[in-house]
């Protein structure tokens, strides 16, 4: 490949853009500084020889893949003690390393050291006292352990109060005897538990005095710290008393239980995981929508005007359509989970001194957050994979493992339809509360002022979308809401009412999630724009229009549904949509270059910032093992013979 040759395309592109990518770049990271910081500590771990990848993970075995994870998830560790000891880093930057791109990055078939950092050690902070924590997080923080945690069983994963594990207090020895009876009660997902932990955070039916008390949280040894041989399997295993994480709900020495203010206060690991989620899925769609948009630059093909030359495809207005609604789905979700990130970190030192009442507020937009961010990123990343034809199809693309990453938080941390549904419950008291006149948290607020009106006059404007949506919202609610008290009206029982209406309680969920990001998206950008170059917040402000306009197209027939607009206030929307295409064409480039994600991360012939596409691709086939010989040996075993016998 001729070195330092830049795609004469993609120079064209970075002209046209109207602001400096730089300005995007800072106001992502939090300013320049973090910035620097940031693309310090990238080359810090990139830039070692032991981390980059010589040959692509593709072509080894699933058991030689874990090998070399393990191998890099210790150099990653190391490297960042290394910062540790110069003081260039907290204890956060483990979570940045190995949770962020970055670290999806460097291990990317998987981070066996994951589950330790964003599951073990949140869940004895938050469920372990003091005296738990001051034993077990500094083992933890330094590697002296590894953790994970393990919920889920071979027969449960959605219904944890169906867990069949047992933990049984025996006063006489101040033990608890741990149980896995059946073969359903198997431990079965958690990440590392097959052979990198040695501990894990175990999640079993609490029983004391003869009672059970529901699931609770017990840190259970499961491997020798020497030998790394697994300990005795799940029957009878007996740890001490004070492995069970007593922060919030208690067994006395005696066997007698102290219950926890909430007993919900033992999922808040899982709270703060699908927060996570949110940014992550987020962080991953705009990888792929930086590998598409940079391809889409640089590919020509067919015409739009046969006289000309062969357009740049980004110039079609349904690649438009397929690529900046992700772009812009980016933004919504950032500022959405930055949102959520604050009221969890609020919520939780409300909960250390006590404080429950928006506990119930956090849990339902956490779940319907969670679920709508991992469906709407695996959705766009697939979309920007399609968008890019064949090519798009490569593993080497680095589209296809991004999908299937992203794919995954759909199913875990709480399957997306039951988190809907969770949310949904809380919509049904909300509209409840609504109708009998009684106060309403701010994330429901809308309901009051959309019950009092149908509809306002079109105007182009995003608070009129979000008013819309709200309206959408809330019809959905009300309707699934009537639905269900009818069907109990006929002598449906509430639990067979719920079922039967749950097709219409989810899409209520989702309709409420969307309206909350669309406003919450507004809000943050009205709140930048005054701080940015003109440039920069005309063209976020565009793209924050046309998530918007996006969306509310999207739900045509719930618009037309539960508001009172007219086929031309439709047709208003779709000009402006396609006049929104137009104005962010210029910019698309521009925008996921303020992205600035090193070409390491991009890990994509298609997408680096050089945008030599082709010499790119050709360069990773050619690591390919199959293609080192020019016959395959399978030729002379398999197809030769085949071939005579046809003779
Ligand atoms: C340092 C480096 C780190 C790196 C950093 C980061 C980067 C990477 C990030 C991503 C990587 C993550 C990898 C994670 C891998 C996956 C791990 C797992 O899946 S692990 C396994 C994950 N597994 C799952 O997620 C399992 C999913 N299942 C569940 O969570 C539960 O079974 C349930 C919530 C569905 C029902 O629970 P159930 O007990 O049957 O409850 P009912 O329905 O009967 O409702 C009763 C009442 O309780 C209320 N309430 C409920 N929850 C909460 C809450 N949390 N709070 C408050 N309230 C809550 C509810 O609203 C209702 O209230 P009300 O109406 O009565 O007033
Ligand atoms: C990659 C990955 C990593 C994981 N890591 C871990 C880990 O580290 N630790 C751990 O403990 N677990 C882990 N899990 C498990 C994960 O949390 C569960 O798979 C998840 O919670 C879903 O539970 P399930 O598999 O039982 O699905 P099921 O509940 O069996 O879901 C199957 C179907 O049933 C439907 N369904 C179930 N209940 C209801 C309901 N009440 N109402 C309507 N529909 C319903 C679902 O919507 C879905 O369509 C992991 C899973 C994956 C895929």
């Amino acid at each position: 490949m001729p070195a330092n040759t830049m795609n004469e395309d993609l120079k064209r592109e970075r002209q046209r853009c109207s602001f400096d990518p730089k300005e995007l770049t800072y106001l992502l990271d939090g300013g320049e500084e973090k910035t620097e910081e940031r693309r310090q500590r990238e080359k810090f771990f990139l830039d070692d020889p032991e981390l980059s990848e010589t040959a692509p993970s593709d072509y080894l075995s699933h058991k030689e893949k874990y090998e070399h994870a393990v191998k890099k998830a210790c150099i990653v560790f190391k490297k960042v003690q290394q910062l540790q000891a110069q003081g260039k880093a907290g204890m956060q930057n483990f979570r940045e390393v190995l949770g962020g791109q970055l670290g999806s990055a460097i291990l990317r078939d998987g981070n066996p050291l994951g589950l330790h950092y964003v599951m073990f050690i949140p869940t004895i902070m938050g469920q372990g006292t003091i005296e738990q924590q001051a034993e077990w997080i500094s083992k933890a923080w330094n590697l002296e352990i590894i953790g994970t945690y393990a919920q889920t069983e071979l027969g449960h994963g959605t219904f944890i109060r169906g867990l069949e594990t047992t933990a049984t207090y025996d006063p006489a020895t101040e033990e608890f005897v741990l149980n896995s009876p059946t073969l359903t009660s198997y431990k079965w997902w958690p990440g590392g538990l097959g052979h990198t932990a040695n501990y894990a955070v175990v999640v079993a039916q609490l029983y004391s005095q003869g009672i059970c008390h529901g699931i609770h949280p017990f840190i259970v040894q499961l491997r020798d710290e020497e030998t790394h041989l697994p300990m005795p399997g799940f029957e009878n295993v007996r740890i001490p008393w004070n492995y069970m994480l007593m922060k919030n709900g208690k067994v006395l020495k005696d066997g007698s239980y102290v219950k926890s203010p909430s007993s919900k206060l033992t999922y808040g690991t899982m709270i703060f995981v699908r927060v996570v989620i949110v940014q992550d899925a987020a962080n991953y769609l705009r990888k792929a929508v930086t590998i598409a948009t940079r391809y889409s630059a640089v590919r020509h093909q067919s015409h739009i005007k046969e006289s000309a030359p062969e357009p740049q495809i980004l110039d079609f207005v349904t690649q438009q359509h397929k690529l900046f609604p992700q772009l812009a789905t980016y933004f919504a979700l950032h500022y959405s989970g930055a949102w959520l990130w604050d009221m969890y970190n609020n919520v939780t030192s409300e909960l250390e001194s006590g404080e429950l009442d928006r506990l119930p507020e956090l849990h339902a937009l956490a779940c319907c957050l969670k679920a709508v961010s991992a469906a709407d990123a695996a959705q766009g990343i697939e979309t920007c994979r399609l968008a890019c034809g064949g090519h798009g199809y490569m593993s080497c693309s680095s589209l296809p493992i991004t999908y299937g990453l992203v794919t995954a938080m759909v199913t875990y941390e709480g399957e997306n339809t039951v988190l809907l549904l969770q949310t949904a419950r809380y919509l049904m008291k909300a509209w409840q509360n609504c109708l009998d006149g009684q106060p309403l948290t701010p994330s429901v607020q809308y309901l009051n002022s959309v019950r009092r009106s149908f509809g306002g006059v079109y105007h182009k404007s995003v608070p009129w979308i979000i008013a819309s949506m709200q309206r959408i919202a809330a019809g959905k609610i009300e309707t699934a809401h009537r639905h269900m008290n009818d069907k109990i009206k006929r002598g449906v029982n509430s639990e067979d009412a719920w079922n039967e209406t749950s097709i219409e309680l989810v899409a209520a969920s989702e309709a409420h999630c969307k309206a909350f990001i669309v406003e919450t998206y507004y809000n943050s950008v009205q709140q930048i724009v005054p701080s940015v170059s003109q440039q920069l917040g005309k063209a976020l402000t565009e793209l924050c229009e046309l998530y918007a306009v996006n969306t509310l197209l999207k739900n045509i027939g719930d618009l037309l549904r539960y508001s009172n607009v007219t086929t031309g206030d439709l047709e208003n929307l779709q000009r402006w949509l396609e006049e929104l295409l137009a104005a962010i064409r210029p910019n698309a480039v521009g925008i996921v270059d303020g992205f600035d994600i090193n070409d390491a991360i991009i890990a994509s012939p298609l997408g680096a910032y050089d945008g030599n596409v082709y010499e790119r691709l050709f360069a990773e086939v050619s690591k390919s093992p199959l293609n080192a010989k020019p016959v395959n040996e399978s030729f002379h075993k398999y197809l030769k013979p085949l071939l005579k016998s046809k003779m």
